[in-house]
């Protein structure tokens, strides 16, 4: 069954109109890209799924149940996780507080501000703590080793992955990611890479936004390409880069990032 629906949504801001008449499905072994240029529509598509902003027309379903009128949180438990495109980590919580914070879908500041208050209560539940500890080794051993340091002493590649380890806590079967790889080094984008992957052949499906072509050619099965808020193709990877209009819409201006997978 497909996992993901996506149905002629339509989202307009006064005058602006976001996305038009979008279509797509997201099948639940699959990793999607979805890109194109700054202001097509990428992070208002995301904020529609997760139910932060109602689609001015069209249907979202997850697994054939319209989301239309579901809470954020309870989209969340519903199982789609997300992050952010600007990193939303509680800078003074510890590496595993953050990911037990994650626990609670109906997550806010001033929910956090009570664990702030509350730590002790955590003693009692160990077994969050537990969970929390196995995410963490499922996303890096690395962070798992890290996860008494306070989440603001992290390099920045392991604050993006904390984020996906938080976002793991409500067991999502479909995972968001809005540019994880923003400001990571080749390097890190091919660990971030190998985690995604993995990730994937544990069963979750994966959308994800992304400006860096070498984590799309990576990861993905297919890619959405947006356009002044319109989907403008839909294919492989390996077909996107080939396509004129993705070139000429946005490919063309990020040769340097798209160079290697041109040369292949
Ligand atoms: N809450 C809002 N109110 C008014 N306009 C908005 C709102 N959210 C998004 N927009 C507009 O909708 C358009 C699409 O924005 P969006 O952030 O979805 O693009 P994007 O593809 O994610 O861009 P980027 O790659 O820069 O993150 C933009 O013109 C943006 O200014």
């Amino acid at each position: 069954m497909t996992l993901l629906s996506i149905s002629h949504v339509t989202r307009r801001f006064a005058g602006l109109t976001a996305l038009e008449d979008v279509s797509f499905d997201v099948e639940p072994d699959e990793v999607v890209g979805l890109i194109g240029p700054n202001g097509a529509g990428k992070s208002t598509l995301i904020n529609l799924i997760t139910g932060i902003t109602p689609p001015s027309s069209g249907d979202i379903r997850l697994r054939g149940e319209s989301l239309l009128g579901v809470k954020p949180h309870l989209i969340a438990r519903k199982g789609i996780g997300r992050t952010f495109q600007h990193i939303h980590l509680f800078d003074e919580l510890s590496v595993l507080e953050n990911v037990m914070v994650g626990f609670d879908s109906r997550m806010t500041a001033g929910y956090a501000a009570t664990v702030l208050g509350l730590r002790s209560v955590w003693r009692e539940e160990a077994q969050v703590r537990e969970k929390a500890m196995e995410i963490l080794g499922r996303v890096d051993e690395k962070l798992l080793a890290q996860c008494s340091a306070l989440a603001r002493e992290l390099p920045y590649a392991d604050k993006r992955r904390l984020e996906i380890a938080r976002a793991l806590a409500t067991g999502p079967s479909l995972l968001l990611l809005d540019e994880p790889a923003a400001g990571m080094a080749p390097q890190e984008i091919g660990a971030l890479a190998d985690d995604l992957r993995r990730l994937n052949r544990e069963g979750m499906a994966v959308i994800v936004i992304e400006h860096k072509m070498r984590l799309i050619e990576g990861v993905t099965d297919k890619v959405i390409v947006l356009d002044h808020g319109r989907k403008i193709f839909e294919g492989s990877f390996d077909l996107v880069k080939r396509n004129p209009d993705v070139i000429e819409a946005y490919l063309g201006r990020n040769y340097a990032d798209v160079a290697v997978a041109q040369a292949s």
